[in-house]
This record gives C-alpha cells, sequence and structure tokens, in this order.
C-alpha cells in the first residue's frame, strides 16, 4: 500500500472514514472539536484551517492498516476494523458512536442454539481474520475446518443464496439481521468507532492537543450544566444529587441565606436530577446546552 503523500511532509497525516455512517458523525465531531477544513468536491484529501493537518478521506476499512504501517499518524475506524486487521496501533480514545456487535448469525428456521454446532460449515464474512480465530478452538477440539468465505458487503445475503451456512455480521439495531431471517446464535465483539495513532508518529504534541479538543467537544455532547438556587439548610442534600463531574461550584447568595450551585450532569439524568432537586427543595432550577469544554 503505498502512502498518501500529496501533503506538506510536515503535517500530520489524519485518516478519516470517506463514506458511510461513520464519516458522518466523524466530519460533526471535528467540526465541533474545531478541527475545519476545507474539500474540494471528488477529492480524498484535505487541508486543515490554521493547523498543520493534512485529512485523507479513506474507506473504513482500510485506515488501521494505513495508521498500523505508519502512512498516516492518526485514524478514526471501528475498533473491530482494528482487530481484523491486527496492527499494532495506540488506541486514544473511544469515541462513543459506531456502536454495535459483531455476532454469528444463523438462519430462524435452522433454529441453532449452539455456536459449536457451526464448527466445519460454511461462514461468510467481511471479518475473515476475526471469524478464522473464533472458530479455531472449535475447529482444534472437533478435528474439522470451517469454511470461512469473505465478502466486502450485504452479508446477510449470503444464506439466502445457499452460500453459507450461517455468517459473521454486524448487528446494530437487528433490523437487517432480521430482515434476511436471521438471528444471534453467539457474540463474538462489542465495537465502536476509536482515535488511533501510530505508535511512532513524529507528531505526538498535535495528537495530544486533537486528543483534548475531541475530549472537550464529546464532554459537551454528553453533559449539561445545571444550576439552582438552595438554602444552607437543605444545600447537603441538595448536592448528593448533583456531585458534578468533579465536584459542584457554590455560591453563596445576597443575604447568606441561600446557595447557588452549578454542577455538571449527564444529558440522559437531567429529568430525574431535575425531579429530585424539586423533591429535596431547590428552586429556579435551569440547564444550559454546553457549546465546548476543556477539562
Ligand atoms: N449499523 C451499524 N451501527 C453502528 N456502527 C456500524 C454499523 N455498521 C457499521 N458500523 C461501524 O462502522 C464501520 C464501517 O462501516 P460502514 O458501514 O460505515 O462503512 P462501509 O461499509 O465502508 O460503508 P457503506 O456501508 O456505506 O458502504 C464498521 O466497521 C463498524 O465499526
Ligand atoms: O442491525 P442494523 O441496525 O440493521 O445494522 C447492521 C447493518 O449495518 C451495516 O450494514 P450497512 O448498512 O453498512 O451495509 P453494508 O453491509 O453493505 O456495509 C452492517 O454491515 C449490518 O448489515
Ligand atoms: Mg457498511
Amino acid at each position: 500500500m503505498s502512502a498518501p503523500n500529496s501533503s506538506p511532509p510536515e503535517n500530520l497525516k489524519f485518516a478519516i472514514p470517506k463514506k458511510g455512517r461513520l464519516m458522518e458523525k466523524v466530519v460533526e465531531m471535528l467540526k465541533g472539536s474545531g478541527i475545519e477544513f476545507r474539500r474540494q468536491p471528488r477529492l480524498d484529501v484535505a487541508l486543515c484551517v490554521g493547523l498543520p493537518i493534512t485529512l485523507i478521506f479513506l474507506p473504513a476499512a482500510d485506515i488501521a492498516k494505513f495508521v498500523g504501517e505508519g502512512n498516516v499518524d492518526l485514524g478514526i475506524t471501528g475498533e473491530d476494523i482494528v482487530k481484523e486487521n491486527m496492527v499494532e496501533v495506540d488506541t486514544i480514545m473511544e469515541l462513543g458512536f459506531g456502536k454495535c456487535k459483531l455476532c454469528v448469525q444463523a438462519p430462524v428456521t435452522d433454529n441453532i442454539t449452539d455456536v459449536e454446532s457451526l464448527a466445519g460449515k460454511r461462514i461468510v464474512t467481511s471479518f475473515p481474520d476475526i471469524t478464522k480465530q473464533f472458530f479455531q478452538t472449535y475447529d482444534e477440539k472437533l478435528g474439522v475446518t470451517t469454511n470461512i468465505n469473505y465478502v466486502s458487503g450485504s452479508v446477510e445475503a449470503a444464506c439466502g443464496l445457499g452460500l453459507a451456512d450461517a455468517v459473521v455480521d454486524l448487528v446494530e439495531t437487528g433490523t437487517t439481521m432480521r430482515a434476511a431471517g436471521l438471528e444471534v446464535v453467539h457474540d463474538i465483539l462489542s465495537t465502536q468507532a476509536v482515535l488511533i495513532s501510530n505508535p511512532h508518529s513524529e507528531h505526538k504534541d498535535l495528537v495530544a492537543k486533537l486528543q483534548r479538543r475531541i475530549e472537550g467537544y464529546i464532554t459537551s455532547r454528553k453533559y449539561v450544566m445545571m444550576m439552582y438556587n438552595i438554602s444552607n439548610e437543605l444545600f447537603q442534600a441538595a448536592i448528593l444529587v448533583t456531585p458534578g463531574k468533579k465536584s459542584p461550584t457554590v455560591t453563596s447568595l445576597e443575604g447568606g441565606k441561600d446557595k447557588a450551585v452549578s454542577a455538571l450532569i449527564l444529558k440522559k439524568e437531567v429529568s430525574d436530577k431535575m425531579d429530585a432537586l424539586h423533591d429535596v427543595g431547590a428552586t429556579d432550577i435551569l440547564v444550559l446546552e454546553l457549546n465546548n469544554s476543556r477539562m
């Protein structure tokens, strides 16, 4: 695989998915993290504004290999792809999107409950190495050879077409699997999108800066700022409800009888926390969206 070499040599090379659901999320995340770029139509390389970074748009399935081999410094792809490629990369952070499971799936009508009974049969997948590794133990135990065939997409069609007895593919909602008349026989692994870097990259400082920016953005998507007033007597009970990410910020209100508290709250807990604060006796409860953060 040759290095993408159309960027200034001193720039950090950052590979991101060129299409699909991961690309949409990554572009949104980079924008929110202040990593702006201008991409010309049909070009797979873009320079970042005000940062010595060249973005390279690549198929998600190729990114782990590019990072592992040092063709690029940094990349975003699925953990499933990192494992399938068996490359040595540093996983800098989990990104909280692209979450799904890699599962062994078989036709519902076959009523297979034990994955071991698929050893020695025909399996179709886009993850041949993980699949091979998974079935190896059963193959050795039973003295058989599972027949694993690679396809790059639409894996679920393989059983219906008579090409496979089972497939190994990703399941998120299960809609694709059910539409193909399949069911999960066994979960192999859980995956999500990750930021990965080449262990020998010369851009450690810039990688650390990008990590801080992305972490700040992720925190600002996960949390809101909750503010309220509470009397001195009820204060201890209230801060048990809102201990904050590190600790709440507390100021005394004019007159000294009440306190104003602000604390970060997980978005998913907002309604429960507001109810609990109301029950404790807090007033003037406000919830503010975060634009960005740096912890
Ligand atoms: N349904 C899904 N839900 C969540 N994450 C997913 C899902 N499908 C794939 N992924 C994650 O995204 C990675 C890339 O898959 P994706 O489908 O986005 O790319 P692609 O197959 O190259 O593109 P496309 O499907 O648009 O042709 C997968 O390896 C996995 O980590
Ligand atoms: O459980 P679900 O919510 O249905 O999602 C799982 C499906 O999503 C992905 O397919 P994609 O749409 O990317 O098509 P592809 O297989 O052609 O890549 C994956 O390969 C599964 O088929
Ligand atoms: Mg896909």
